[in-house]
């Protein structure tokens, strides 16, 4: 208690439930506690798209009813140059990034830490569903323990060293949890809505998003035999596995199987579609990443068995690494895998601890076609 009372902590708060109550708990825990509210994306306020000012106003009413201050700061230039411009550099090129990932790594816990260690704080906080804990010398990031809610999957590239500084009062709650205390101690986001999406989308179509920033190159959509069936108005808007909105429902075969995306052919700027939700060309047995972020920067602990996500919301699944001569690894998988999507994240995990991920480059139908 006497060490948190001389810790000065400043607690990401983005105007939702779960940050609110982080702020309440570590308070509770005895912590110097203060908040601060991110502006990361430059967007007229009163746009229908735009949240940012009724955030910042439950932030503020939050804040006001714990008596802490609220800062402000503006990482627009930071989220463009470091997120931004990567997002539409992998849609050009084909594939299906996800912001949030690079977010964390470089806003919430790069630019946001950076500036509270300037403020003279000694640590930040936000209300990821995570966990943290010290052994043998190193800060290891944990599942959260609601498994509903566990968001180390889009924690999986902050480095061990940030982790260190940063802490996840709700990490050890379930949601339902969260919400009651923050009914009890009658903060004004008790009972607010989950944000959903990438943030600077919001509720607003994909695709017209897209449009401002990408020309969209329409082009033909081929069966796995080569017939072309249809026309697609753009592959990025196109990802593995999707099913709806390819405009070729009609076409069904005599027993009505939809089809769905197994394979986007840049080259040609041909989208490739399969029939049934089973069909094969949906499922990769092997896939490769190039760069993997290791949390705690020592591949040599990392076990070759371990487990995966290739997307969140999935069960992890068994699988085994393998180095490749160029440094990065293959992964091979125990059961072939539905839609791996090159330009979403695959997340390693030993039991509940996160070790790290990467980014997915390429996926293999076969093991087999994996050389060397
Ligand atoms: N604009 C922001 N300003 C400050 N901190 C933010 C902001 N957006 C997100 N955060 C921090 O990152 C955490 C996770 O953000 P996420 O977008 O996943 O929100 P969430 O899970 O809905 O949490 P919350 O209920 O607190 O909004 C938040 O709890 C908060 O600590």
């Amino acid at each position: 208690m006497t060490d948190n009372a001389h810790t000065r902590v400043i607690v990401g708060m983005s105007g939702g439930v779960d940050s609110s109550v982080s702020a309440l708990l570590l308070m509770q825990q005895g912590y110097q506690v203060e908040g601060l509210f991110m502006k990361n994306w430059e967007e007229d306020d009163d746009t229908e798209y735009c949240t940012a000012r009724q955030d910042l106003a439950d932030a503020q009413a939050v804040c006001d009813r714990l008596g802490i201050h609220l800062h402000k700061a503006n990482f627009a230039a930071e989220y463009w140059d470091n997120v931004f411009e990567h997002f539409l550099s992998e849609y050009r090129a084909g594939r299906t990034p996800n912001p949030d990932i690079l977010c964390n790594r470089e806003i919430k816990f790069r630019a946001f830490l950076d500036y509270a260690l300037e403020l003279g704080a000694d640590a930040i906080a936000t209300g990821h569903y995570v966990r943290r804990t010290d052994r043998d010398g190193h800060t290891l990031l944990l599942k959260g323990l609601d498994n509903n809610k566990d968001q180390s999957y889009f924690l999986h590239a902050v480095g061990e060293q940030e982790l260190s500084r940063s802490l996840f009062p709700v990490g050890e709650l379930e949601k339902h949890e969260v919400r009651d205390i923050a009914e009890q101690h009658q903060l004004a986001t008790f009972n607010k809505k989950d944000s959903t999406g990438i943030c600077f989308i919001g509720e607003r179509r994909f695709r017209d998003f897209l449009k401002q920033y990408i020309p969209a190159q329409p082009g033909d959509i081929e069966s796995e035999d080569g017939k072309v069936i249809g026309r697609h108005s753009g592959l990025m808007y196109h990802t593995i596995g999707q099913r709806q909105g390819l405009g070729i429902g009609g076409l069904k075969n005599a027993d009505d199987a939809p089809w769905y995306v197994i394979e986007k052919d840049l080259s040609r700027n041909v989208l490739v579609v399969g029939q049934g939700n089973d069909n094969l060309g949906l499922f990769s047995e092997a896939l490769s990443v190039d760069t993997v972020y290791w949390i705690n920067d020592d591949p040599a602990l990392v076990p070759d068995k371990l487990r995966a996500k290739v997307r969140y919301r999935q069960t992890d699944q068994a699988c085994t690494l393998q180095r490749k001569p160029d440094g990065g690894y293959h992964v091979l998988f125990d059961e072939p895998q539905r839609a791996v999507t090159p330009g979403q994240s695959i997340v390693f995990y030993d039991q509940d601890v996160c070790l790290g991920g990467g980014i997915i480059e390429q996926r293999f139908a076969h093991k087999t076609m994996i050389s060397g």
